[in-house]
């Protein structure tokens, strides 16, 4: 029987399928991978270098679709959804760090931070301020992200994700463009504010000694997860 007391899993993905076409013929990257995370939960996904771990991270995030298998968000199917259904799921529920940033250049620190809350309706600025403060970016927010080192632009990529409070943070490789001091305090804080959330968090990560920091580990290895 169903245990009516489990709390939904902000992630939940029942045996993902995803094949590539190439030159060289089809590429199946992923072949039946399943996980769920619990609120709060922190996991590290680790692999070889093409081993499928950004693909199963765009397909968590329903920014690409599954051949077959389903993902849901906060209990939700992306099943039969359209783009903006997609769209819509991730915007209240989840948030994104990508090893690149990916800032909008022309919006401030503040204005970065608070562009999702903004969009999902939840724009919170005690929250927000705090966001800044907490992320070391007070009296930067006036700055663009042209102005910013790598690292504070990954502090800013985290208030971004965090401002709308989302049950989810899939996150890739975001340290991957920082050098190791800056790695381990961009990885501090998104630990302590997805705790502080209470957001569940998958990060792809080719590190060993930052996937040792997270609550758990999943590798994969010829389209499985171990
Ligand atoms: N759009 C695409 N079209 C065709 N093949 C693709 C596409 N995206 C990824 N692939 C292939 O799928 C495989 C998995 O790629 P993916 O980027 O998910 O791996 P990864 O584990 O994240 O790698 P890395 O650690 O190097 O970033 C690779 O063999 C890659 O060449």
């Amino acid at each position: 029987m169903k245990d009516a007391a489990a709390p939904t899993p902000p992630l939940a993905l029942e045996g993902l399928r995803k094949t590539y076409p190439s030159p060289e013929g089809p590429v199946e990257v992923l072949r039946g991978v399943s996980l769920a995370l619990a609120p709060g939960e922190s996991l590290a996904l680790t692999g070889e270098s093409g081993s499928g771990k950004s693909t199963l991270l765009h397909l968590a995030a329903g920014l690409d679709a599954a051949d077959a298998g389903e993902v849901r968000i906060a209990g939700r199917s992306l099943t039969g959804l359209r783009d903006a259904g997609r769209a819509r799921l991730r915007r209240d529920h989840v948030g994104l760090v990508f090893q690149q940033f990916n800032l909008a250049p022309s919006l401030t620190v503040a204005s970065n931070i608070a562009f999702q809350a903004r969009l999902a309706g939840r724009a919170d600025r005690a929250w927000t301020a705090a966001l800044v403060a907490r992320l070391g970016l007070a009296g930067l927010e006036r700055r663009y992200p042209e102005q910013l080192s790598g690292g504070q632009q990954q502090r800013v990529a985290i208030g971004r994700a965090l401002a709308a409070r989302p049950g989810l943070v899939l996150a890739d490789e975001p340290t991957g463009a920082l050098d190791e001091a800056a790695s381990d305090a961009v990885l501090d804080l998104l630990l302590e504010l997805a705790a502080e959330t209470g957001a569940a968090l998958l990060m792809v990560t080719h590190s060993p000694r930052l996937a040792g920091r997270l609550g758990g580990r999943a590798h994969l290895r010829a389209g499985r997860l171990e």
